[in-house]
């Protein structure tokens, strides 16, 4: 006879993600590390009694904002390989809508997460509740609803026995690398609290099989024969390589073969910099080195990429006239890009077939590659030595503030740092182990060219959503995942004043993590393209009504939470705060104060962005008729 055993809805959740457990190459541990709260009246007295109750092994996590706790458990899942998940639970109504940019963060980047918000009242007895938005149309609407679009897999219970088929699908879902992304379970809050008589063998230690998927006959002998026509492949190293840990095959590979490597944001760290045919970062944010070389391939070896615009500069980073693609990835719909000759399999398990069948092959790159990876360095070594004058100044980004306005600048900020100079010096003074973490604005692309990391998986980008506000809270998700390392976040100042609230979670329960908050006075990527395609300088700079530019005492926020601060101006002041950061036991942020127009750009990369195409600008006329000649370049699709 079926055992069973009476259970909230709540309870029997949390139950189960306790028994949830991942197979994959030969091992096997718990799926769930833990959960991030924050309760209000959706989800306190359903999913918060059946913590305080019994939570098992799940470590309990309060946080501060729903998307900052949702982006530190997408954080941890990443860091961890998409091998380990947080949970995150939300009230209903505000609580769930703020999931919203971190469930997009999530799709977009391919990492699993399960959102667990509160939904309003099954029963409707007491409508409308509290944060119920009442939509006209229907009563079946609620706030949840606008993160359909943003799930992986998406469902609503509202009733106790719909919860298991639907934990079941969540965890399938999750546990597919080719699916990977965000689940949400909406529990209606009077049901979180309902009891059932749930079946004991539902609870029963669950392991879920990652096996590797591996290619076809097929598909690698036409694999091999694209790779031995060709003369100069590049592999084009992804993501979903990392995710695969396919690092020491790649080197091989590219080794014995004589095949460069160029990365994508996502990419970069599963082969460290080091290595000698690694040429660095491709496409808008990459180096002049791998952007000359991806011209050059006739064969473009796509290893669990997304091909996002930044990796191809918008359809136009290779040569489609001439060159073909072959795509590894476990993805049917990722391999299909481009018009790709498709291996759909793990990434790993086909580059170790595929070495025993490549036997006798090499490119013909002869020593080019070494040459565009010596002439890369010296130009990193370039903009590690470029030191502001207040005569004739010309910065990285040209020709948009004159001498005046960076003079205004230099006061305003009491600095003379470029942004170059600093990251590279930082890059330099801390420990080769330590992980950064980085989203968005103009840090990403520099990171992308001149981080050059000598450990593989110490480079965390997010810049599939690009989502401003990752750094600080994904800081925390990566601590939480390499607790033994320092991680940094590299934030710039718009960024940490959108959202940095899981500092305050970070310092609250001991994961040090360090702020690294370069202030330029503005949303200084947005400000550059605004000027490049022809604009002026319109509301990105951080001004007051009287045109005074501000100037935050960041380091005083931070202390005043309980950091330990340091505003620095110069390098040498940047390796002491460096280096006494390093000793802390709690978390830190260094304010420093940078250049606006002093970050990398350029390197024969394009970006295809909406400029307008009628204006009273002649300036915006002239990049509308450039970009028109450039789009003639460009793969249409
Ligand atoms: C949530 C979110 N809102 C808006 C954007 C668009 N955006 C991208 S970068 C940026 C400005 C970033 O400013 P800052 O963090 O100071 O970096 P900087 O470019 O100055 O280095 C904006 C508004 C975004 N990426 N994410
Ligand atoms: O719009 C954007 C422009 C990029 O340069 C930036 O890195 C990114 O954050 C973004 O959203
Ligand atoms: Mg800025």
């Amino acid at each position: 006879m079926m055992q069973t055993i009476r259970l909230t809805t709540a309870q029997a959740l949390i139950r189960f993600l306790n028994a949830q457990y991942i197979h994959i190459d030969g091992n096997e541990f718990p799926f769930v590390e833990g959960i991030f709260t924050i309760f209000g009246h959706g989800n306190v007295l359903g999913i918060g009694q059946a913590l305080e109750q019994e939570s098992g092994h799940l470590k309990v996590i309060q946080g501060k904002n729903e998307q900052g706790m949702a982006h530190a458990a997408i954080a941890y899942s990443k860091q961890m390989l998409r091998q380990k998940i947080y949970a995150v639970t939300t009230s209903v109504g505000p609580g769930a809508a703020n999931l919203a940019a971190a469930a997009g963060t999530a799709l977009a980047n391919q990492i699993p997460v399960l959102f667990l918000p509160g939904d309003t009242f099954a029963t409707r007895q007491p409508d409308p509740v509290l944060q119920q938005i009442e939509q006209e149309y229907s009563a079946a609407v609620t706030t949840n609803d606008a993160l359909k679009p943003l799930s992986r897999y998406w469902d609503r219970i509202t009733r106790p026995e719909q919860l298991m088929s639907s934990l079941l699908r969540a965890f399938e879902v999750m546990t597919d690398p080719a699916k990977a992304g965000p689940v949400t379970i909406c529990i209606a809050q009077d049901v979180e609290g309902e009891a059932y008589d749930y079946d004991e063998t539902f609870f029963a230690r669950r392991v879920h099989y990652v096996d590797r998927k591996l290619p076809t006959t097929r598909e690698l002998t036409g694999a091999v024969a694209l790779i031995k026509a060709s003369r100069h492949p590049v592999i084009l190293v992804g993501g979903g390589a990392k995710y695969s840990e396919a690092g020491d095959i790649l080197k091989k590979l590219s080794e014995k073969h004589h095949i460069p490597l160029v990365e994508t944001q996502a990419g970069k760290a599963t082969v460290e910099y080091t290595f000698a045919n690694n040429l660095g970062g491709v496409g808008v944010t990459g180096t002049l080195a791998a952007n000359k070389i991806a011209r050059q391939a006739d064969l473009i070896i796509g290893i669990g990429t997304r091909y996002t615009d930044f990796a191809t500069s918008s359809k136009t980073a290779f040569d489609f006239e001439h060159g073909q693609f072959l795509n590894i990835n476990v993805s049917r719909s990722q391999a299909y890009k481009l018009d790709a000759f498709q291996v759909v399999a793990d990434a790993k398990v086909t580059l170790e077939q595929l070495a025993s069948l490549l036997e006798g092959y090499t490119s013909e790159f002869g020593n080019q590659i070494q040459e565009l990876k010596a002439e890369w360095d010296q130009e990193r070594e370039r903009l590690s030595q470029i030191t502001f004058n207040r005569t004739d100044f010309t910065p990285e980004v040209d020709n948009q503030f004159d001498q005046a306005a960076l003079n205004e600048y230099a006061d305003a900020l009491q600095t003379e740092l470029p942004q170059t100079t600093a990251l590279i010096a930082m890059n330099e003074s801390i420990p080769a182990d330590s992980i950064i973490v980085g989203s968005a604005g103009s840090l990403p692309g520099d990171l992308q060219r001149i981080w050059n990391p000598s450990i593989t998986n110490t480079y965390h980008l997010e810049y599939g959503y690009s989502c401003m506000g990752y750094e600080v809270s994904g800081a925390l998700g990566v601590k939480l995942a390499a607790p033994d390392q320092e991680v940094y976040s590299i934030v710039g100042d718009g960024s940490f004043l959108m959202l940095h609230s899981e500092l305050v979670t970070a310092i609250q329960y001991h994961h040090k993590i360090n702020i690294i908050l370069f202030d330029n006075a503005g949303f200084g990527c947005i400000n550059n393209l605004q000027m490049e395609n022809g604009g002026g300088s319109y509301l990105c700079e951080f001004r007051t009504r009287d045109n005074r530019i501000l100037n935050i005492d960041y380091a005083k926020i931070a202390e005043a939470y309980g950091a330990k601060s340091y505003k620095v101006n110069n390098i040498k002041q940047l390796q002491d705060a460096l280096a006494d950061a390093q000793q802390q036991v709690s978390s830190t942020l260094i304010e420093i104060k940078v250049l606006p127009k002093t970050m990398t750009h350029g390197y024969e990369s394009w970006w295809n962005v909406g400029v307008a195409e009628v204006s009273d600008h002649e300036s915006i006329q002239r990049v509308f008729a450039a970009q028109q000649e450039k789009l003639k370049t460009a793969k249409q699709y």
